[in-house]
């Protein structure tokens, strides 16, 4: 007994510390393992849907869908009265992409039925290509209901960055976890074409889209809803009906659905519940990878677009289109406003971009929605020898196509035969393009100049911009909110990227430019803001044109009412500076309005060290610009200036006193964007 005490008293010196810590930690314990088997014990009672992964294991087997599959089997689905939709008070937006408008028409066969149904007149109906993606993919509306109208596209489109968009939410670690479980719910109807993309290409990316929106954590409330548009027109309306029908019936119960093991129940039948989670290990996004993809491929509806509109598209990503200035200029009616603010003739040339696609979608874009839009390079990459090749060789074919024309001067017709200049600046971002420094370098050693704009967002590749003739950013809107507006941004840091862009400028030893096109209502107010700008860029000149209108369009929000008087382009140019010299004063530059060009409501803004003795400086002598580069030694952009012409001059008009003015018809009288002056002009603004 004794030898039991002292030995239970030397172990209790030893081990009594470990026995407080068990002490201690036994409450916490116990704790812990209570709370854990509520919460295990909640998730059925609340009706937290299973995803794919908790939903247990998966077959890698994949499955086919043949015309003869496409059948639907109930639904499993779990009924939960707390997840009732409010059907008269939960927003409820209809989203849809689209190339060649059969989305958007089912979009809107399903916004008008469940308007009826619902007796509703707020339903909303939404491009995703005209949208604030993260206003409603990473702060959605509160309970909400998604419906997604989508087709699948094996070539490049806007839905491509839509899913990149999903995707990269969904791995965003600086994203809280499943944003979009505040929506009631969403449902996905894909269209493909099921005899030309069979198998895991069938609908793969509205398949894709319906994935990741589970991922980020809304829930199904009805089956997707798949459609072959090789079947009958009629078929088609009656699938659409009962897909839209069904999702009202969805709504109405407050069901949510949970994906279906893959294999479960007859396995002859396709369950639409079973796509998701099946299809979403479809090697589609490994079958696609990066740099492999057409950016504008020859059967995709872009190409078409483009071409209708005049475009002729050259390799893969890379465009050219004969200027209507270049027209008038052939047949002696005139030259566009770079030939008073600089001395291009338009005959000698070529409007053209090695990049079709560009990370904006801005209101007054000429392209109307069909542009490939992205913020990186993820297509497959043109080589710059095919590209000049290919954009002289098809402005060349278009150009003698108006041999034949009446009224064309066979003088300029011959000498329009060797481009001499390339404006940059035709649609997309050039600066995009890889080797844009090689092909720009290929131009100048033919003694082609180069004119380059960009939309000044992509910081990194502006800095690698080597020498051009002259360097353009586009300044749209003074305040991040208008820029917002105007040019409809995809990088969310949009507004940094362009104020970064801007400080490279000033760095730049080159002629720069900020080109600002004015569009009434969305950025002729906040002057001095603009002011604010031009301090970090401290560009040469500055180009102020009223916005061209280019037509009616779903996808933009402009009409005529947009496009500024010519007078209220002078105005606007008159307060900037004022307010340059009242803001800027420290920065010893002074601006003056140098030149205009009054039928295309343009007005060039030059500093003042490009006038000498009262004359301005503003045009360029294009051979010493040739000389300078090949000398390949630092040189200014005052080394390489040429006097401007008289009639150039604020004040006298700037159209070229050797052509003959066109009068059309006056159909143009007192319409916005053309001058007050006596004889009307040949069209609006370019
Ligand atoms: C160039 C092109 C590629 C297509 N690729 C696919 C595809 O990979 N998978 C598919 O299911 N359907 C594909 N389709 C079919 C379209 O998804 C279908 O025609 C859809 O209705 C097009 O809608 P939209 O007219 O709104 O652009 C493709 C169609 C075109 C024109
Ligand atoms: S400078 Fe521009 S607007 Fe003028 S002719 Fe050339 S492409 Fe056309």
């Amino acid at each position: 007994m004794c030898f039991d005490l002292a030995f239970l008293e030397e172990k209790w010196g030893t081990y009594r510390g470990l026995v407080f810590y068990l002490v201690l930690l036994l409450p916490v314990a116990a704790h812990l393992i209570i709370s854990r088997n509520k919460r295990q014990l909640a998730v059925p009672a609340e009706g937290i849907v299973l995803n794919e992964k908790e939903n247990g294991k998966q077959k890698k087997t994949t499955k086919r869908f043949t015309r003869k599959n496409m059948k639907t089997r109930p639904v499993q689905s779990t009924s939960k009265s707390q997840n009732e939709i409010d059907l008269q008070n939960s927003p409820i937006c209809i989203f849809y992409a689209t190339l060649g408008g059969t989305a958007q028409r089912y979009a809107n066969e399903v916004h008008k039925l469940l308007s009826t149904n619902l007796q509703r007149d707020d339903l909303q109906l939404l491009s995703l290509d005209y949208i604030d993606l993260e206003e409603y993919f990473l702060y959605c509306p509160e309970n909400a209901v998604y419906l997604l109208v989508l087709p699948s596209y094996a070539i490049e489109s806007s839905l491509d960055f839509y899913l990149s968009t999903l995707r990269e939410t969904v791995y965003d670690f600086r994203v809280q976890k499943n944003p979009l479980q505040k929506l009631s719910g969403y449902a996905v109807f894909g269209l493909g074409d099921m005899d030309n993309y069979p198998g895991d290409m069938f609908c793969y990316q509205a398949i894709e889209a319906d994935k990741w929106l589970s991922k980020l954590g809304a829930q199904r409330i009805a089956p997707m809803g798949i459609m072959n548009t090789q079947l009958a027109s009629a078929t088609q309306i009656d699938v659409l009906t009962q897909w839209t029908n069904s999702v009202i019936e969805h709504m109405r119960k407050g069901t949510l659905l949970r994906p279906m093991d893959e294999g479960e129940g007859n396995s002859d039948v396709m369950d639409v519940e079973d796509m998701g989670p099946m299809m979403a290990k479809a090697k589609t996004e490994a079958s696609l990878p990066i740099g492999t993809k057409e950016m504008v491929s020859t059967v995709s509806p872009t190409y078409k677009a483009l071409t209708k509109q005049g475009y002729s598209v050259v390799g893969s990503h890379s465009g050219v289109k004969i200027c209507r200035w270049t027209k008038s200029a052939i047949r002696g009616r005139g030259f566009c406003y770079k030939y008073s603010f600089y001395g291009i003739r338009s005959h000698l040339c070529m409007e053209a971009t090695p990049s079709l696609a560009c990370a904006n979608k801005c209101t007054f874009c000429w392209r109307h929605g069909t542009n490939p839009v992205g913020t990186e390079w993820r297509w497959k990459v043109d080589p710059p020898e095919l590209i000049l090749k290919g954009i002289l060789e098809s402005h060349y074919s278009k150009l003698k196509l108006m041999r034949g024309v009446p009224g064309v001067r066979q003088d300029r017709f011959a000498e329009a035969s060797r481009v001499r200049h390339c404006a940059l600046s035709l649609v997309g971002e050039p600066i995009f393009y890889p080797y844009i420094n090689e092909f720009v370098g290929m131009l100048h050693e033919r003694e082609i100049s180069s004119f380059l704009v960009t939309n000044a967002q992509h910081p990194e590749a502006f800095q690698k911009m080597g020498m051009v003739t002259q360097l353009y950013v586009s300044i749209d809107a003074s305040t991040k909110q208008s820029l917002k507006s105007v040019d409809r941004p995809l990088f969310k840091d949009f507004w940094e990227r362009l104020l970064t862009c801007l400080e490279i400028l000033r760095e730049k030893k080159q002629r720069t430019v900020y080109r600002m096109t004015l569009v009434k209502g969305f950025n002729m107010e906040q002057i001095k803001e603009y002011t604010e700008l031009i301090r970090l860029g401290i560009p040469c000149f500055i180009e102020i044109k009223g916005v061209t209108y280019s037509g009616n369009s779903d996808q933009s929000p402009l009409t005529m009412k947009n496009v500024p008087y010519y007078e209220e382009v002078i105005d606007f140019t008159k307060k900037l500076i004022e307010n340059i010299d009242k803001y800027l004063g420290d920065l010893g530059v002074k601006y003056e309005i140098a030149a205009e060009h009054a039928h295309s409501c343009s007005l060039l803004v030059a500093q003042t060290k490009f006038k000498k003795d009262n004359v301005w400086y503003t045009h360029i002598d294009y051979p010493k610009f040739f000389e300078l580069w090949r000398s390949k030694k630092d040189f200014d952009p005052l080394d390489y200036v040429a006097p401007t012409p008289d009639f150039a001059y604020y004040g006298n008009g700037g159209f070229s006193p050797e052509d003959v003015r066109f009068v059309r018809k006056q159909k143009n009288k007192g319409q916005p964007g053309t001058t007050p002056a006596p004889a009307p002009v040949s069209e609006i603004a370019a």
